[in-house]
């Protein structure tokens, strides 16, 4: 078990921190070509990070045909994620559950029935996502609403036009009032990286939301041309290290959309080993914001213990 964190406060907006954020894209290039590279994880150690992985997953569906059936569906999935003949194979005398269910804010009641008594926590996408361009009291106010059906963590996005600004102050205050509305409810703040045109702006939005007492910073809503990248995630994480050198407080890591491999989410984790360190690899600060990833890492985990794979259909609901 690992030890409880303090939550991130939030400090004061630090302008010339804030200016001070930089990436030097081709260094970040090199770096994130050279993580895929790496010597793979081999057998049982591969099996043991992907059993990991499942515990990081916040197992989203974000569809404008979402139906309560289907999610009632992904949390029965969520509860039992890897299927009763693999966990016996390996030994496990529990089911494996995923991070968390990630849901649009109508489907949030729902899920927290469905999960009752299980200790994973609903996760709801708030303040007008994908886009966010609805006025901040409605903002404010589905925040709340999602807060009052039971989800214990809200995904909020920010207000790109901030950011291609750089009105930080602008962005602080915006992000601090919803970090407020969330109350006990966890916040994760989504740059939707995949519009914000530079790394520098990547890492500049970073260090603001963070400073306004995001619990994690996420990269994407999913719906962006371009989601999740490892440069993108190596300028967020090292924002995050940097917030923690000044402040002394951890903040969360999620990356999201278009992470549906086991490889993938292999290459995810050992950066966050490498640029973070051990302690980000636990479900208070990492989580994949994924819709498929789940039935392949199953297939992978499958192949471990019977030597054959399966077809992608058997695993259809993740
Ligand atoms: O936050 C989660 C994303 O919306 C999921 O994206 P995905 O469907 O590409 O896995």
């Amino acid at each position: 078990m690992f030890e409880q964190l303090p939550r991130n406060p939030g400090t004061a907006l630090k302008l010339a921190l804030v200016e001070d954020q930089r990436a030097n894209l081709s260094a970040i290039e090199r770096r994130a070509a050279s993580l895929p590279a790496r010597r793979s994880l081999k057998k049982e150690w591969q099996a043991a990070w992907l059993l990991r992985a499942i515990g990081l997953i916040d197992l989203t569906t974000l569809s404008g045909d979402d139906t309560p059936e289907r999610v009632r569906r992904l949390c029965a999935k969520a509860r039992n994620a890897l299927r009763e003949d693999l966990c016996i194979a390996l030994g496990l005398s529990e089911p494996v559950h995923t991070g968390a269910v990630c849901v649009y804010p109508t489907m949030v009641a729902t899920a927290v029935k469905a999960l009752a008594s299980t200790g994973i926590p609903v996760a709801s996408v708030a303040t007008g996502f994908p886009a966010g361009l609805m006025p901040l009291k409605l903002r404010l106010e589905e925040i709340r609403y999602c807060v009052g059906e039971g989800a214990a963590e809200i995904d909020i996005v920010v207000n790109r036009a901030l950011i291609f600004a750089q009105d930080w102050p602008a962005l602080y205050d915006e992000v601090r009032q919803m970090r407020d509305a969330c109350g006990d409810a966890h916040m994760k703040t989504i740059l939707a990286t995949g519009d914000l045109k530079t790394l520098r702006n990547v890492a500049r939005a970073s260090m603001v939301c963070m400073m306004a007492g995001a619990d994690f910073i996420k990269t994407s809503t999913g719906k962006e041309p371009v989601n999740a990248t490892l440069p993108v995630g190596l300028v967020m994480t090292r924002a995050i290290r940097a917030y923690e050198e000044e402040t002394g407080f951890m903040v969360g890591f999620k990356p999201a959309g278009g992470i549906s491999s086991a490889k993938d989410a292999l290459v995810w984790m050992a950066m966050m080993k490498e640029e973070l360190g051990r302690r980000w690899l636990e479900p208070d600060l990492f989580r994949f914001g994924a819709s498929s990833l789940l039935g392949d890492i199953e297939r992978q985990i499958e192949h471990f213990v019977t030597g054959r794979y399966s077809a992608a259909m058997r695993h259809a609901v993740a």
